[in-house]
């Protein structure tokens, strides 16, 4: 493809995220004339206002909570987050990103906008008073927090918010008890806030295992964060003083009021299409996101793909996701319909401490499916490797196929659970049984010399 001129390319990408940078960059190595626009500064959210800034606040969290683990077994004295240093270290990872992504499409030829992107027709794009024409256009545009119908919705802070506070207030309020509830109040408390997370049944993290879930919230219990399970908040003002926030609303069927210096919204984020205009691209879309076919096309469009959080696709709305779909996208759009993505085996972790990482089914998933199954449930805080660390609790669930030796689904709560994880995701990915996984030579004595002790039929 060659088209281009001021307005016309082959390609125009809306989103500078994870996916569509990746795009952008692909297709433009190919020769493709391409032009990329965000209405927010370049670089999107990952980097930006979300897993990698976040992990920067988490791990000094989990510094904190790690030392403690061996108070009295060897460490001595107090650790303690100092939130305006932490911010600042933060800020480093942050501050060159809408430049230095910039410059990369400079240096690669690709034409950037900065503005909101709509479309005009099916294959015309509108960004500010530029009319712009893609014989292909890719949506990654993201998500952005849902809408919840609570009154006084507007003053509720979000994910972005608290990655920015300046100062912590002694009290903070998280609704829904998904990912970003458990990592931000995990953060606020190891800094010393008084947390709640209010989720709207029994159930948090609720693609998780269960068992680990409930050992992951008693820990969080003892940590002081306070859980209001089945609660729903109805509405949130701000207190006589004007300085903090009111939560009114019902838990348990009781009437529920909590005084807070910020509440956040933790409570489901939504694929960010109602900006684009989509019906005058002649683009289907629901709740899901953008409605795409195996390939990542649009249903209605043949000229559009989707890819990332914004997609209707059953990826997960996680980086190594936008990955994913970005490159089964630039491969399609390079040839057409030669890549299918594969979603087996993706791994997601919680970033508390411990750490809640999963992949594959759950035990409830694979008694479902009616295949036989072998369900190792261990406690692992006894071991070595956790053992001289303090840490407290230290479980995993391993799920595996009885017939194939193939391991379903593994599920680790600890402070090693983000290499764990890892471990379980490639020998699940590339079909490695139980017993290769297990015959594997680890360094010892690492977490990985104790992966035989999960594995064994
Ligand atoms: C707080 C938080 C923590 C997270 N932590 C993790 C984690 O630890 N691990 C993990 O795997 N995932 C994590 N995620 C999810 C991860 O950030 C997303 O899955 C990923 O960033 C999606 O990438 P994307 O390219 O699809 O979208 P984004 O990176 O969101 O990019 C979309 C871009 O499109 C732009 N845009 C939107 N509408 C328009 C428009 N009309 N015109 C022009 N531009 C537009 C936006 O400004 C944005 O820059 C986290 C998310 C949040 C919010
Ligand atoms: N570590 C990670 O990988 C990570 C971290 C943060 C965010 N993310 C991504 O961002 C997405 C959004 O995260 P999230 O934590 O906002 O959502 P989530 O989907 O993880 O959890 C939201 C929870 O809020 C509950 N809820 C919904 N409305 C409510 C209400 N009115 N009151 C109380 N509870 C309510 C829901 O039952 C749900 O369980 C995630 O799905 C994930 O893909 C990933």
């Amino acid at each position: 493809m060659t088209a281009s001129s001021e307005s016309t390319f082959d390609l125009i990408v809306l989103g500078t995220g994870s996916a569509g940078q990746s795009v952008a960059t692909a297709c433009r190595e190919q020769g493709w004339s391409v032009a990329i626009i965000d209405s927010r500064p370049f670089g999107g959210t990952c980097s930006q206002r979300g897993c990698d800034p976040k992990r920067v606040l988490a791990g000094a969290a989990e510094l904190i909570a790690r030392s403690r683990n061996l108070k009295g077994k060897g460490l001595a004295g107090e650790n303690a987050i100092d939130w305006a240093d932490l911010m600042a270290f933060k800020t480093t990872f942050v501050e060159n990103i809408p430049q230095s992504t910039e410059e990369k499409f400079e240096e690669a030829g690709i034409r950037y906008f900065h503005g909101s992107a709509s479309f005009t027709g099916k294959n015309s794009i509108r960004v500010g008073e530029e009319e712009l024409t893609g014989g292909k256009i890719v949506i990654a545009t993201g998500a952005k927090p849902a809408t919840l119908g609570i009154e006084g919705e507007d003053l509720l802070g979000n994910s972005e918010g608290f990655l920015d506070l300046k100062e912590l207030p002694s009290t903070l309020a998280f609704i829904g008890g998904g990912y970003i509830s458990f990592e931000f109040a995990h953060i606020a408390a190891e800094a010393g806030a008084n947390v709640h997370i209010i989720h709207n049944n029994d159930k948090p993290l609720k693609n998780f295992e269960p068992d680990l879930v409930d050992a992951l919230v008693q820990r969080m219990r003892e940590l002081g964060i306070v859980f209001h399970l089945n609660a729903k908040t109805e509405k949130i003002s701000r207190t006589e003083s004007g300085e903090g926030y009111v939560l009114e609303g019902t838990e348990n069927g009781q009437p529920f009021r909590l005084e807070c210096g910020l509440a956040v919204h933790g409570a489901g984020r939504v694929p960010n299409v109602d900006e684009l205009d989509l019906e005058k691209g002649g683009v289907e879309a629901d709740k899901k996101g953008v409605t795409v076919d195996e390939h990542l096309r649009s249903v209605s469009n043949s000229d559009v793909y989707a890819a990332g959080d914004v997609s209707g696709s059953p990826g997960l709305p996680l980086t190594p996701i936008a990955g994913l779909e970005a490159r089964a996208v630039s491969a399609n759009l390079l040839e057409e319909g030669s890549v299918k993505p594969n979603y087996t085996a993706t791994p997601s972790i919680v970033f508390t401490y411990p750490m809640l990482a999963s992949v594959g089914m759950t035990e409830e998933q694979a008694r479902k499916s009616g295949k036989e199954i072998k369900v190792n449930t261990v406690d692992m805080s006894g071991w070595y490797t956790y053992k001289r660390m303090g840490e407290k609790p230290s479980m995993a669930k391993v799920i595996l196929d009885q017939s194939s030796g193939c391991i379903l689904g593994a599920h680790v709560l600890n402070g090693e659970a983000e290499h764990l994880i890892n471990y379980f995701a490639i020998a699940m990915r590339h079909g490695l049984t139980a017993a290769q996984l297990s015959d594997t030579l680890y360094g010892y004595p690492t977490d990985g010399s104790d992966l035989k002790y999960l594995l064994e039929t």
